[in-house]
């Protein structure tokens, strides 16, 4: 191992900026060159790259998005595409790439791996959703988290004043984590996340009993789902049904933004370390994590051939608290 690459993919997330210092720092520390691909994967297909020396990742831990930039590439998902990223990976002299994002950016990369004979893939966990299979959290989770609490907080003030019913939608794509870590944190009413079945009804008679034990205000924390902006026809038939007005709030990029939190500074360094680390041993086809406090390594297929489930006890105790 001589030269490696490193690229962020998917969407941004807090704390990929600490893992790309991470990478740089252990990889100079043992002699490797670095080179930065820019745009995730349609800098991979384009071998978009730019050395990475101290000098560039220096005052970047504290920045949120990513300063080697990202996208999500059509082009990655034919084996057209993959083989013209080879071809590049080829002409880069590269020897190993970490890749930082989510569960699609590991599913392209192992496609990768099966469509040619390339350099060793190293993936790192980074999404706000947290919905990788592999690891208890992705970098970037705790500050999109932290985030939607503070709207929360917020939003609970003028709810309380002006005794309404409030639908936050967080984002989270096929995913409730955000939902349920920020609904349990700002103290919401009802939950509605992809992972349980919901009704209009269920909605209604949750927030109406809690009328009836004398609330006069609530909060329903929505996760976008596959359907952005869905709050709002929930809202419409709730509201229609308990007679109540109520308004809709989407929160939307803003989660994605803003500076890292210390458990994704932290996160996104120890992770980086342990990628470089990773390719040293030669390991190739797996993602850095930590489950349990450990370290893991997990084949990159499982990442996303495999449900990471919500926190049982989590949703168990939700029911409980909400009342
Ligand atoms: N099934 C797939 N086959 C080939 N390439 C894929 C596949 N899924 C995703 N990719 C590639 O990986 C990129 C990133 O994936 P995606 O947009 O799903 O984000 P992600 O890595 O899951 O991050 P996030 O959780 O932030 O959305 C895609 O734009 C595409 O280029
Ligand atoms: O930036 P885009 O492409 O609008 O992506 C939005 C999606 O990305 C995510 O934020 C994950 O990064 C999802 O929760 C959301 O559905």
């Amino acid at each position: 191992m001589k030269r490696i690459g490193i690229l962020t993919s998917g969407g941004d997330a807090p704390g990929m900026n600490a893992c790309i210092r991470a990478v740089v720092r252990t990889a100079l520390a043992n002699d490797l060159a670095v080179v930065g691909i820019r745009r995730g994967y349609t800098g991979l297909i384009a071998g978009d790259a730019m050395p990475l020396d101290r000098s560039a990742i220096r005052n970047t831990i504290h920045l949120g998005g990513t300063i080697l930039e990202t996208s999500r590439n059509p082009e990655f998902y034919t084996r057209e595409g993959r083989l013209k990223a080879a071809a590049a990976v080829d002409r880069m002299g590269l020897d190993g790439i970490v890749l930082i994002g989510g569960e699609g950016t590991f599913h392209g990369a192992s496609l990768l791996a099966a469509d040619a004979d390339t350099a060793a893939l190293v993936g790192v966990p980074a999404s706000i959703d947290n919905d990788v299979y592999g690891t208890d959290y992705c970098i970037g989770f705790d500050t999109a988290a932290n985030c939607a609490v503070e709207a929360i907080d917020r939003i609970r003030d003028t709810a309380r004043s002006h005794e309404r019913l409030f639908f936050i939608e967080v984002m989270g794509r096929t995913a409730g984590f955000l939902a349920l870590e920020s609904g349990i944190a700002g103290g919401a009413e009802e939950l509605i996340i992809p992972e349980e079945e919901v009704t209009v009804a269920r909605i209604s008679d949750r927030i109406e009993r809690g009328f009836i034990i004398g609330k006069k205000s609530a909060i329903v924390v929505v996760a976008e789902g596959k359907t952005p902006g869905i709050s709002f026809e929930i809202a419409r038939e709730v509201s229609e049904r308990l007679n109540f007005d109520s308004r809709v709030v989407v929160l939307g990029h803003l989660q994605r933004g803003g500076p890292p939190t210390l458990r994704d500074r932290v996160l996104g360094s120890l992770l980086g370390f342990a990628a470089v680390e990773a390719l040293m041993e030669e390991r190739s086809g797996c993602m850095v994590g930590e489950v349990g406090g450990n370290l893991t390594h997990t084949p990159l297929e499982e990442t996303w051939q495999k449900k990471k489930p919500l926190d049982r006890d989590l949703l168990r105790i939700f029911p409980y608290l909400s009342e």
